[in-house]
């Protein structure tokens, strides 16, 4: 995985299934925490509610808050790192992944009330933009990627990009960035009932046509108990200081 992941897609073009398998791969390590966002009513994550640092959030004062303490911890990390002169955080050092997860940012980033929109697009921003180092990865998903939902300055903080199909060129080029609709790269012509088939931009290389792991809702549910069971039983030795 890069740093921060975005995943766009029309619905059924599988991006539930490719967040939970990025969502797997991130907090099967115990050392991970994870605040969970949920646009959707919180139905969508609640899968991971027992890993959830406040549980999962749906309503834009808790995602506020859960983006605030998430970039009071990034702050704390900068801390630790100005204090030893190192210049990120690696394993050894009692810190895990700090893994930020928003599925359906439109709900956030179309919120009727522009103050909270902001105090929403602030924290994410930083998040973005100082994350790297402190080991803070973002993974969030829209089925509306348009720039009103993921304005360029957003999108650009992720330096990967899964476009999942796609209903307009447009919208494709807004999770790829501009120009690749142009070149060929069009996630508005994966057909539909290819769920999973998506453009993933990882890298310099461009983007790459690739299909993800399929997940099913047992399995999903297999793997967050044990995500949830690792914490419970202490397995994190290392990350006393
Ligand atoms: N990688 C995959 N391989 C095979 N089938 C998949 C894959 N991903 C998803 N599917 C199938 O496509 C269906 C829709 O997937 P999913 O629920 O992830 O879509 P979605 O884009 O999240 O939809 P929505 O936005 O409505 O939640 C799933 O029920 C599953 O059967």
């Amino acid at each position: 995985m890069g740093v921060h992941v975005l995943i766009g897609g029309t619905p059924e073009s599988g991006k539930s299934v490719s967040l939970h398998s990025l969502i797997a791969g991130a907090m099967l390590d115990p050392a991970t925490q994870g605040v969970f966002i949920d646009g959707k009513h919180g139905v969508e994550l609640a899968a991971w509610e027992k890993v959830a640092h406040g549980g999962i959030r749906s309503d834009i004062d808790s995602a506020i808050d859960g983006l605030d303490w998430a970039r009071a911890q990034m702050d704390e990390r900068y801390g630790y790192l100005a204090a030893c002169g190192a210049r990120k955080i690696t394993r050894g050092m009692g810190f895990g992944l700090l893994a930020v997860v928003i599925d359906e940012l439109a709900t956030f980033t179309l919120h009727p009330d522009k103050k909270k929109r902001e105090a929403f697009l602030l924290p994410l921003h930083e998040l973005g933009a100082r994350g790297r180092a402190a080991a803070v990865r973002i993974i969030a998903a829209t089925q509306k990627p348009g720039s009103d939902v993921v304005p360029t300055y957003i999108r650009d903080l992720f330096d990967t990009r899964w476009a999942l199909r796609c209903s307009t060129r447009e919208a494709s080029d807004t999770v790829l960035g501009s120009g690749w609709a142009a070149r060929g790269v069009d996630a508005s012509t994966i057909p539909l009932g290819a769920a999973g088939v998506g453009y993933l931009l990882a890298g310099s290389a461009g983007p790459v046509r690739q299909k993800g792991f399929y997940l099913s809702d047992g399995q999903l549910s297999d793997l967050a108990a044990y995500a949830a069971e690792l914490r419970a039983t202490n397995a994190v030795h290392w990350i006393d200081r």
